[in-house]
C-alpha cells in the first residue's frame, strides 16, 4: 500500500470543475498536508490523465474516483494504469462482484507498496432507499451496503465508498482498518444539492469516517481555503 508524504489529512476535496485553470487556481491555494485531491469523472474525461499527473507532481495525494464497474480483465488493466499515473487511491463498484474486486486486487500486487488504495462504491450517497428500490434491491441503503461491504472486504480490497450515516455500522462490523471513504459531507446549512445521505464533518469522523469527501462545499465557497481551514479546524476541535 502506497505510503505517502504528507501525513494523514481527512478530507478529500472533490474537483469537479470545467475549467482546468479555475481547478489549478483552486489548487495553488491548497497545502498537501491540508487535504488530499479527488479526480472524477468530469475533469478526467476533459483533461484527461495529465491533469492527474499534475496534481500529483505537485505533491498532492491523488483519489481518482473513476469507480470502474466493467468485466475483471477490463477493470484489472484499468486499475493498474491508475497505478501507473502514482495515485494514491482508486475505486471500483461493489456491485461488480468478487471476481472483478479480485482481478483489481491482484493487478496492484506488482506494485507492492506503491500500490494505490483500492477501495469499492457500495450504494451511492445521493440515492434514498426508494431509489435503490426502483433498481430492484429491496433491503435498506445500510444492509446493503453493509452485504457490499462484506463483498468488498472479503476480496481483500482496503475500504469502501459509503456515506457517513452507515460508517458506525460498517466499523463495528467490519473493523477498524477497513477504510470508510465518505462523500455526502455537508456542513451545518450548506446545501444538500443532489445528495441524500449526508453529515456534518464533526459528526462523520466520530461516526467512524477514516475520510471525507467534500466538492461543492469548498470548491463553491467564496473563499475555499477558508472553508478547508475552518473544516479542517472543526475536526480537529
Ligand atoms: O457515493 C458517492 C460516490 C462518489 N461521490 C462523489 O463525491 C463528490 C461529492 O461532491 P459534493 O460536491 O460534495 O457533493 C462528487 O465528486 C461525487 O462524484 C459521491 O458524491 N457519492
Amino acid at each position: 500500500m502506497q505510503t505517502t508524504r504528507n501525513g494523514d489529512p481527512k478530507v478529500l476535496i472533490a474537483l469537479d470543475f470545467a475549467d482546468e485553470q479555475q481547478a489549478l487556481a483552486l489548487v495553488a491555494q491548497l497545502d498537501p498536508a491540508q487535504c488530499r485531491l479527488k479526480v472524477g469523472k468530469e475533469m478526467f474525461t476533459l483533461f484527461g490523465p495529465e491533469f492527474v499527473r499534475t496534481l500529483v507532481a505537485k505533491g498532492f495525494d491523488v483519489f481518482l474516483d473513476l469507480k470502474f464497474h466493467d468485466i475483471p480483465n477490463t477493470v484489472a488493466k484499468a486499475v493498474a494504469a491508475a497505478a501507473e499515473l502514482g495515485v494514491w487511491m482508486v475505486n471500483v463498484h461493489a456491485s461488480g462482484g468478487s471476481r472483478m474486486m479480485e482481478a483489481a486486487k491482484a493487478a496492484l500486487a506488482p506494485y507492492g507498496d506503491r500500490a494505490p488504495l483500492l477501495i469499492a462504491v457500495t450504494v451511492l450517497t445521493s440515492m434514498t432507499a426508494e431509489e435503490l428500490n426502483q433498481t430492484g434491491v429491496l433491503r435498506s441503503p445500510a444492509e446493503q451496503v453493509l452485504a457490499l461491504a462484506r463483498l468488498t472486504q472479503q476480496a481483500g480490497l482496503d475500504g469502501v465508498v459509503c456515506s457517513a450515516q452507515e460508517a458506525s455500522l460498517l466499523k463495528s462490523e467490519l473493523g477498524p482498518d477497513f477504510k470508510l471513504v465518505t462523500p455526502g459531507i455537508r456542513p451545518a446549512g450548506s446545501d444538500a444539492g443532489d445528495q441524500r445521505r449526508i453529515m456534518t464533518p464533526e459528526l462523520a469522523l466520530k461516526a467512524g469516517s477514516d475520510y471525507l469527501v467534500i466538492g461543492r462545499p469548498i470548491t463553491q465557497a467564496e473563499d475555499p481555503a477558508a472553508a478547508l481551514s475552518a473544516i479542517n479546524a472543526s475536526l480537529h476541535g
